[in-house]
């Protein structure tokens, strides 16, 4: 069992926010005139526990998995590209390998389960759970095994991520069908109605969606009495999925800042807060998805993304981008003269 889920999560630090406030205060420009990247600095204090954060080591991990709802014909691309993506983030050529060369970031690839699978590849770590989940329209996506071994692969990858020193931790997602998978859970978490939720995904057309729309409607209806959120994610949720709930738990209680991605990653952080409510704080949200449903995850989770440009990718791509954002900010708020320092007049 993951016992470890109800351990506290980590409380921000309020000598550190009102350290760093104060220095905001002090910064050579009129108060308030860097808009959020001042409130990002102080909030990113509080969770280091340091008046003059830093976002240097960042930590990515994709998590892959895939979906037996995938047989319902609800994605625009086949099933195998799951299994094949892995080669490409090992290989260095998928969207969110360049970003974190570039990014000078430690990419973590882990399979939890693919049905075309590649077998052992150097760069990705092997923790397959079954070649799928279950196909959640007709029975459970999970067995209570498998979803405390998702969760627990969350877990392992934040631990990781602590050993290295991470001042971030990044989650991504890549699964075929899981915009269709997360879709059904935000309407279980939120009690939303499917046509509010279900997008396009990779490229559905109107038919497409109207397909995914009716998928949803009936899982909804078959898994209607599950009313606690892990049941809710078992029933509902994915492998990929379920450890990025688990990794948003697991770096709160480690005290790692986490900058969230899109609508897949953003429907786990529900599902995270839903498990363990003292995740909230340490959710700094990336960007705001193209996929229809995010708004809506967004606004249920009180989170303002820092990005907003039309992205749709996942696989942590949109978190990434934010990273720069971060680093800025913290390069601001640390390394700015003071008036006094500057010798400039205050107003
Ligand atoms: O994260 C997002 O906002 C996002 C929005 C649309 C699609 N995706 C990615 O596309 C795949 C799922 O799309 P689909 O159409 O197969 O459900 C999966 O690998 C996701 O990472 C991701
Ligand atoms: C090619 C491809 C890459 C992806 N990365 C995340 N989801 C994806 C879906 C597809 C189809």
């Amino acid at each position: 069992m993951t016992d470890w889920l109800t351990v506290p999560c980590r409380i921000p630090d309020r000598a550190a926010v009102a350290a760093a406030t104060a220095r905001q205060g002090t910064l050579t420009k009129p108060p308030g005139s860097l808009g959020a990247l001042e409130a990002l600095a102080v909030r990113l204090a509080g969770l280091q526990r340091n008046e003059r954060p830093r976002a240097d080591r960042v930590w990515i991990a994709v998590f892959a998995g895939d979906h037996g709802v995938a047989a319902e014909g609800v994605s625009a691309f086949p099933q195998a590209v799951t299994g094949e993506m892995l080669r490409n983030f090992a290989g260095g050529g998928a969207a969110i390998a360049v970003l974190a060369r570039e990014l000078g970031a430690t990419l973590e690839v882990v399979n939890l389960g693919t049905v075309n699978d590649p077998g052992e590849i150097d760069g990705v770590t092997r923790q397959v759970i079954a070649p799928s989940t279950a196909n959640l329209r007709i029975e459970p996506a999970m067995t209570d095994a498998q979803l405390d071994a998702a969760l627990d692969a969350g877990l392992a990858s934040v631990r990781h991520a602590v050993a290295a020193g991470a001042e971030i931790y990044i989650g991504g997602d890549m699964g075929i069908g899981n915009t269709t998978v997360a879709s059904a859970l935000a309407c279980a978490l939120l009690d939303e109605r499917p046509e509010r939720l279900a997008g396009a995904g990779t490229g559905l057309d109107a038919d497409g969606i109207a397909r995914k729309v009716a998928v949803i409607t009936q899982a909804l209806q078959g898994h209607a009495l599950a009313t606690s959120p892990r049941e809710r994610l078992r029933r509902l949720g994915g492998f990929e999925i379920a450890a990025l709930s688990g990794a948003y738990v697991a770096a709160a209680q480690h005290g790692v800042p986490v900058l969230v991605d899109g609508f897949i990653s953003s429907v786990a952080a529900l599902a995270a807060t839903a498990l363990h409510p003292g995740v909230r704080p340490w959710l700094i949200f990336g960007h705001r998805s193209h996929e229809q449903g995010h708004a809506r995850v967004l606004a249920a989770l009180d989170a303002e993304p820092l990005l907003d440009l039309g992205l749709r990718l996942g696989e942590a791509s949109g978190a990434a981008l934010a990273v720069p954002l971060l680093r800025l900010a913290c390069a601001l708020h640390g390394s700015m003269a003071t008036f006094a320092e500057a010798g400039v007049s205050e107003g």
